[in-house]
C-alpha cells in the first residue's frame, strides 16, 4: 500500500478561546478524490486553511510526503506541490481562456523565466501545457474569449484549470459546484473525477450526489472534529453521520 501524500497529525486551530478544528489526524493518499463534508460551521474551510498554509496551526503537523510543513507559509507549500483552486477574482478577465492557462504554466518556474537561455524552451513548455489544458477542461470554442465572458460554469472549470497549470500534487477545490446550473454541475463532476489520474483532490462540496460518486474517501466533520472517515458506502450507512444530517441529506433519497 502506497503512503500518504499528505497529512495532517492532531491538528488544532484555535482562534482566542474557539476551537475551530480540534485534534484533527488525517491521511489523504495519492491518486484519490477525498471529500470533506459536514454541517455549516464544522470546521471544512478552517481545516483546509491550515493545510494550504492560509491559516497557521495552533498545534500538531502537517506532512507533505512525509516532510513537515506546518511552518511554511501559503507560496512555499506551493513550492511543495499543494495548490488551492483560487475564485473567479483569481482569473486575468480581459486575457483569453487560453492565455490565461498559459500565464499560469509559465508561473510554474519563476526564476526560469528571468533566464534568458531558458526563456524560448520555457514559453514552448508553458504554451503546450496551456493548450492540453484547454481541452481537458472542455473550452476548446472559447478558448480565444477574454475569460470575463465566460460563463459561470465555465470561470469555475476555468479556475481548476489554473490550479492544474502549476502540476501540483494535490489540488484543494473549496465547493467548485456552488451557484452552477445542473450541466455544468456535470462537466465539473467529470472534471474532478479525472483528476485522479494525475493528481490528488481534496474537496469540500455541499451536493452529496458528487460527493458520493466520485469520492475514494470520505471524511464527515461536526464541531470541528472527525466524525466518520470512510468509503461513501460506509459513510452514507453511517448511522452517526445520519443523525449529524438529520437524515436525508446524505442518503439523498437512495437508501
Ligand atoms: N477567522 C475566524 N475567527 C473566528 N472564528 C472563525 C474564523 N474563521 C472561522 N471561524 C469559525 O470557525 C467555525 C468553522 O468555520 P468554517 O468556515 O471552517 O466551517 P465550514 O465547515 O467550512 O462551514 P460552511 O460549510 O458554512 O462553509 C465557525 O464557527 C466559524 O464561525
Amino acid at each position: 500500500m502506497s503512503a500518504p501524500i499528505l497529512q495532517a497529525v492532531n491538528v488544532t486551530k484555535r482562534y482566542g478561546k474557539f476551537t475551530a478544528v480540534n485534534n484533527i489526524t488525517l491521511d489523504i493518499m495519492p491518486g484519490t478524490v477525498h471529500s470533506v463534508i459536514g454541517p455549516n460551521g464544522a470546521g471544512k474551510t478552517t481545516l483546509f486553511h491550515t493545510l494550504t498554509g492560509t491559516t497557521p496551526i495552533t498545534e500538531g503537523s502537517i506532512r507533505v510526503e512525509g516532510e513537515e510543513v506546518a511552518h511554511l507559509p501559503g507560496y512555499k507549500r506551493v513550492q511543495k506541490g499543494l495548490a488551492r483552486s483560487f475564485q473567479v477574482t483569481s482569473l486575468f478577465p480581459n486575457l483569453s481562456v487560453r492565455e490565461n492557462l498559459r500565464l499560469a504554466a509559465q508561473g510554474r518556474e519563476p526564476l526560469a523565466a528571468l533566464n534568458p537561455w531558458r526563456r524560448a524552451e520555457q514559453i514552448h513548455a508553458a504554451c503546450e501545457l496551456g493548450d492540453e489544458l484547454v481541452a481537458r477542461l472542455s473550452l476548446q470554442n472559447v478558448a480565444l474569449r477574454p475569460s470575463a465572458e465566460l460563463s459561470h460554469g465555465q470561470q469555475r472549470r476555468l479556475e481548476v484549470g489554473m490550479a492544474m497549470a502549476g502540476q501540483p500534487k494535490v489540488i484543494f477545490l473549496d465547493e467548485p459546484t456552488s451557484g452552477m446550473g445542473i450541466d455544468d454541475i456535470a462537466d465539473m463532476k467529470r472534471l474532478i473525477h479525472s483528476l485522479r489520474e494525475d493528481y490528488t483532490v481534496v474537496l469540500i462540496e455541499h451536493n452529496m450526489d458528487i460527493v458520493m460518486d466520485i469520492s475514494d474517501r470520505i471524511t464527515v466533520m461536526q464541531l470541528g472534529q472527525i466524525l466518520a472517515q470512510g468509503k461513501p458506502d460506509e459513510i452514507r450507512n453511517d448511522e452517526r453521520v445520519r443523525r449529524a444530517y438529520l437524515g436525508s441529506m446524505i442518503t439523498g433519497g437512495r437508501a
